[in-house]
């Protein structure tokens, strides 16, 4: 009988073309998405030598950083260095074959939002992008990561990647979430106990009640952040959850073919006995919302917190490091997090820009009217998304109470296009990095999860949304 393995080791067998002395490993790509920032070069080099896109119907193509969210977009981009990309990319896919989700595409949004929303990534499959954030579609068991621009170029040519094994770590969420916890202050919280370099060199599984009992979008969110840990990958073992999530979707499996494919998906998960390099377990019901204080997804104290105070911190390094991040976002050790006021909130992105985030964000502002010192606004993950909380008469709650409602895009999750944080903005965001200039040059961001994002629209500063009314 041979060795139980995990779900990572499964996919990775399964992925093999060659391995070489050095055990590095050539792996088949079944899936590879592309957006505007990673791709202009590839492309250009298989140009320069004379080569095809190899599998153009594994391949997918998506604006999204430096797409205006205005609903003035069609108007065209301002920025020049914007538009270059985003007509690159335009121009690469209809050269090599590749669909292409332009801006005015309702299909259009964040890559990471799109892929699972179009069937696209599926459990079991090798899915790369040159985007950090890929680690996303492990929400699905599927092996999922960023790659670099040359790598990207390497994969459409030949659909295949380099790759060394990582090592196995498992992080077990056992028991339920109390109310007002959800998956964003799940994996802030992992995050917070491991350190950004707790994943280092490893592929995470994230298993245990909690996880398991996470709808998809959840997952989506736990996985997109496993980066910010330092990991190379997350994944999830698919169940009815995932299979419900995938069927109908666009580029699903119909048919016999999708039975066949759920029997396959159905072995994905970790043999009983399998070895996990790493073990850490977390129990759900200790868990509290969470807010970032520093300039590292790290800095994360609960809402019932205080702003730390580094002069506790033995290593004189991580010291001065993190007075240096209190003193970035201008705060004080010893101040209560819900005394902190905001001026701006942002709800989107690919961490949290899916219809189940809205749908949480509106339950908490229905009703109710932003603080007249906060700006806010709601970015839906793609059209898709934005065409379903439309239908379900989520773009009126929050017009109602003074968002603004925009188009599809990564928007200000990063300081790519027109939406920005202004110098010393403190914003409550429903992103996934809060370095230095994330948002805006000198902008203050704190991560949250959309309802605690939404909440502090309206009291226009942090609140503990367990007592919300
Ligand atoms: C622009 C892109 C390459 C980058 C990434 O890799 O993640 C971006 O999406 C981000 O979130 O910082
Ligand atoms: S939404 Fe933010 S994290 Fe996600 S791909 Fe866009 S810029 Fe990167």
């Amino acid at each position: 009988m041979s060795a139980p393995r995990t779900l990572y080791d499964k996919i990775w067998d399964d992925h093999v073309v060659s391995r070489d002395e050095n055990d590095t490993c050539l792996l088949y790509i079944d899936r590879h998405l592309v957006h505007e920032v990673t791709s202009p070069q590839a492309f250009e080099g298989l140009r320069l030598a004379g080569r095809k896109v190899r599998s153009p119907q594994r391949t997918l193509a998506v604006v999204d950083h430096n797409v205006p969210t205005s609903p003035d977009r069609h108007l065209g981009i301002k920025n020049e260095e914007s538009r270059i990309q985003v007509e690159a990319l335009a121009e690469n896919a209809r050269d090599f074959g590749v669909e292409y989700f332009s801006e005015s595409d309702v299909r259009q949004g964040i890559v990471h939002i799109v892929g699972p929303e179009q069937g696209f990534t599926l459990p079991g499959m090798t899915i790369v992008c040159g985007d950090s954030h890929t680690s996303t579609h492990g929400a699905f068991g599927s092996l999922a990561h960023g790659i670099g621009t040359s790598e990207v170029e390497h994969v459409l040519a030949t659909q295949t990647l380099l790759q060394t094994k990582a090592k196995n770590m498992l992080v077990r969420v056992d028991g339920k979430l109390p109310a007002g916890v959800t998956a964003k202050d799940v994996i802030l919280s992992i995050i917070g106990e491991i350190g950004t370099a707790g994943g280092t060199g490893h592929v995470i599984e994230f298993a245990g009640e909690a996880i398991r009992s996470l709808s998809m979008e959840g997952r989506m969110t736990v996985c997109n952040m496993t980066i910010e840990g330092g990991a190379r990958a997350g994944l999830i073992a698919p169940d009815e959850t995932t299979f419900e999530y995938i069927k109908g979707k666009p580029r699903a499996p119909k048919g016999t073919a999708w039975d066949m494919a759920v029997d396959y998906w159905k072995t994905l998960h970790t043999d009983e006995g399998a070895h996990y390099d790493k073990v850490v377990v977390l129990d759900a019901a200790a868990l509290p919302p969470i807010v970032s204080w520093g300039s590292s997804p790290e800095d994360v104290t609960t809402i019932e917190g205080t702003v730390p105070d580094p002069d506790q911190i033995k290593d004189e390094n991580k010291r001065t490091s993190k007075w240096r991040a209190l003193e970035y976002m201008g705060l004080t050790p010893g101040t209560k997090m819900t005394d902190i006021t905001i001026d701006r909130v942002f709800i989107g992105s690919c961490t949290n820009g899916r219809i189940e985030d809205l749908r949480a964000a509106a339950k908490m502002v229905e009703g109710k009217t932003v603080a007249p010192t906060v700006s806010a606004m709601v970015v839906p993950g793609s059209g898709l998304v934005k065409e379903q909380a439309e239908a379900e008469g989520l773009d009126r709650i929050f017009k109602k109470a003074g968002f603004d409602w925009r188009e599809p895009g990564c928007s200000m999750c990063l300081a790519m296009n027109d939406d920005r944080l202004n110098p010393y903005e403190r914003c409550a965001s429903t992103s996934n990095r809060n370095f230095e200039g994330r948002q805006g040059s000198k902008g203050r961001t704190h991560l949250v999860s959309p309802a605690m994002a939404a909440a502090a629209a309206v009291a226009g500063r942090f609140v503990d949304i367990r007592d919300w009314k």
